[in-house]
């Protein structure tokens, strides 16, 4: 099982993406964004950062990189894409997934370990979950805000496209306390908080709370594994 991690200029966690995958159990492909080569992956991330330096809108230059092209066509085929964070604005951007992001609503760039509720677990990237599951992420963005026009809202809240809602504290006043969304298949995911950064205790949020919320994330990565390797079975 091979999962690709796109590299864009002002990409900053596509080592911990790697890693991540590594640890649930895959083996990660280093992929540049300015090829037209997804070399064969079972799965892509796009990963977290400031691609481009966020100009313009973030992810809105990255959705136009020349890999987008075969990412698109692979998405569009049922391949699993998880957008994190700086991912998140680039699948949205690339229309890949409902709605957009604007500045947090307080204005400032936010870091915290964050409560979410799954609230889809029949998607490739959630299905280890239980549905309804709180878990704890950690959360790093300026450009965080999920915001989708009232029929988009309607439509996603409807299919089940609400993947995560945030749970505790709202950190930016998405509508909806929408953290994360997928695509109608199900196969393309994007969230807000980083799973990339809670793989192993000691390591992402390792409060009182626990040991146990130290590896929420890995659950993505364990749940497209198996899901491809039953897929291919
Ligand atoms: N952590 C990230 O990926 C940051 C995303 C984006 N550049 C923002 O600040 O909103």
């Amino acid at each position: 099982m091979r999962i690709g991690v796109i590299t864009f200029p002002g990409s900053l966690d596509e080592r911990d993406a790697q890693r991540a995958i590594r640890l649930a159990g895959a083996e990660p492909v280093a992929l540049w964004h300015g090829d037209h080569d997804i070399q064969n992956v079972d799965a892509i991330v796009l990963p977290g950062g400031f691609s481009y330096g966020d100009y313009l809108r973030a992810g809105s230059i990255a959705s136009h990189a020349p890999i987008m092209a075969e990412v698109i066509d692979a998405a569009n085929k049922g391949v699993p894409v998880l957008g994190i964070c700086n991912g998140f604005q680039m699948l949205a951007e690339a229309r890949l997934l409902p709605g957009a992001h604007t500045r947090n609503a307080h204005q400032h760039f936010i870091r915290r370990d964050q409560r979410l509720r799954v609230e889809n677990n029949t998607t490739v990237w959630t299905s280890n979950f239980e549905q309804g599951a709180e878990i704890i992420i950690p959360l790093k963005n300026a450009d965080g805000r999920y915001i989708a026009d009232a029929e988009t809202i309607k439509r996603i809240e409807g299919n089940g496209q609400v993947t995560f809602r945030y749970v505790g504290l709202n950190p930016n006043e998405s509508m909806n306390d929408i953290a994360g969304v997928s695509n109608e298949r199900g196969n393309v995911v994007g969230l807000m908080p980083h799973p990339e950064h809670a793989v192993e205790p000691g390591f992402g949020p390792n409060t009182a709370v626990a040991m146990r919320s130290g590896l929420d994330g890995l659950k993505f990565f364990t749940s497209v594994i198996q899901n491809t390797l039953l897929a291919n079975a």
